[in-house]
């Protein structure tokens, strides 16, 4: 694994409530993994079974002294729940176990915080973090001194725990207004794009599915590859040559799904998914070796459904057949559509399959290009002119355009 938590790396305990809905263990072995994501180690879980939180602890007050017990004989720094806290229960439990306390929603904030890239997703992941502060600083962070700091308090936490509410304002304010300047940088690209009929492809899926490292193949971009989650925070875009018949078209990766994506973040990534609300067509990579796959598919479904891109047509790309020991395939539908593709992004075992499913679903899309006009605009040098498609024209992280031509030329 990619960095790994290290020796020096915050030992957590983890904590699960177990309510009777969903698939409990799968729910808790994601939260490890999110834990190590964020470079913390998980020493332990504990795990209790209710029918509703408690008001005051989330947890009873017994379950609160047998993790109390379980932190000072396991030399716990931090304990992570596997749920959505109040201000008021994190404060109370941080006081009753005297070491930091963090939700799933900071977990996911803190891995944001740790990966954003670009100065769009450095700007985003900044606003979600003072919104979530925003609601906790009524409260008052004198407990927090204690805390050892890193997880849950990186980016504007640290700083920001003496300013007070009007401070936050403003510099949500600003964000806001900056976001909504790149946001508009945006739209004129795409606007631009639009006008070429360039037939656009994002690869969306669960965090962990294997979308960079089937777009690194298919494009030999060299996107970050880490089995962690949300390895990839900002959308990449590529031009990817696909033969005469279609001509180029353009493939975005995206910041992978999660359940319970912590509303905050939904609201924020919007933009970083603009990508895929304007694609003609998705790619859902799917980890086929998963035993919780199809609950994936069903999250992802439905973070679509929330930003309006469920009305794009879908293949479905089964992912890491090399691992789960299937063939490559290609499946259709009733309408003899291609459904499903498999495929291992890894062996390269079911690409060729994939790429005339793209081609097949472009030659029927609206967007199709037709391959004569790409081919002179190729030749022509037309796409080394243009701005870049990742989106960050004017940003300091603007170092990312290629032109890849995987075809013959
Ligand atoms: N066995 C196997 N592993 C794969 C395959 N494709 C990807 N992986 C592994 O799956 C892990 C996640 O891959 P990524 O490409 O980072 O996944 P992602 O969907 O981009 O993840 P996020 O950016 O976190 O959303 C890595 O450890 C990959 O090496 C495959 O075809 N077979
Ligand atoms: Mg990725």
């Amino acid at each position: 694994m990619a960095d790994a938590p290290g020796t020096n790396s915050m030992r957590a305990a983890l904590v699960g409530i177990d309510f009777g809905a969903g698939d409990f263990s799968a729910s808790l072995e994601e939260l490890s993994l999110l834990a190590r994501s964020a470079g913390a180690d998980p020493i332990t879980t504990i795990t209790a079974k209710r029918s509703s939180p408690d008001a005051a602890y989330f947890i009873g007050s017994g379950k609160a002294d047998e993790i109390k017990m379980a932190c000072k004989v396991d030399g716990i720094d931090l304990v992570i729940f596997n749920h959505a806290l109040s201000p008021a229960q994190q404060r109370n439990l941080e006081r009753r176990l005297e070491v930091g306390v963090v939700d799933r929603t900071s977990l996911i904030l803190d891995i944001f915080a740790q990966r954003a890239q670009s100065h769009e997703g450095k700007l985003q992941v900044e606003l979600a973090q003072l919104q979530h502060l925003a609601t906790r600083l009524i409260r008052g962070w004198t407990h927090l001194e204690r805390q050892k700091g890193g997880i849950g308090l990186r980016g504007p936490g640290e700083t920001q725990l003496e300013t007070d509410r009007r401070l936050i304002g403003e510099r949500v304010k600003q964000l806001r207004a900056r976001l909504t300047k790149l946001r508009k940088q945006h739209e004129t690209q795409r606007r631009a794009r639009g006008r070429n009929q360039t037939f656009s492809v994002s690869l969306v899926g669960y965090t962990n599915a294997g979308k960079s490292t089937l777009f690194n193949t298919l494009t030999k971009a060299g996107v970050y590859v880490a089995n962690q989650l949300f390895a990839t925070l900002d959308t990449t875009s590529r031009r990817l040559y696909l033969g005469d018949e279609v001509g180029s078209i353009v493939i975005s990766d995206t910041v992978g799904f999660v359940r319970e994506l912590p509303h905050q973040l939904v609201a924020a990534f919007r933009a970083t998914l603009e990508e895929t609300i304007h694609a003609d067509l998705l790619l859902h990579v799917v980890d086929g070796n998963s035993p919780v796959r199809m609950e994936q598919i069903e999250q992802v479904n439905e973070v679509l459904r929330e930003i309006g891109a469920d009305h794009i047509p879908q293949i479905l790309v089964w992912n890491k057949i090399d691992a789960a020991g299937l063939e490559p395939g290609v499946e259709r539908d009733e309408y003899d559509k291609i459904s499903r593709v498999f495929i291992s992004a890894h062996s390269g075992a079911g690409l060729d399959l994939l790429r005339d499913a793209v081609v097949e679903a472009a030659k029927a899309g609206p967007g199709a290009r037709r391959s004569n006009e790409v081919q002179d605009e190729l030749e022509a040098g037309f796409y080394d002119e243009e701005p870049p498609v990742d989106g960050s024209v004017g940003s300091p992280d603007n170092n990312m355009t290629t032109t890849t031509h995987d075809g013959p030329h």
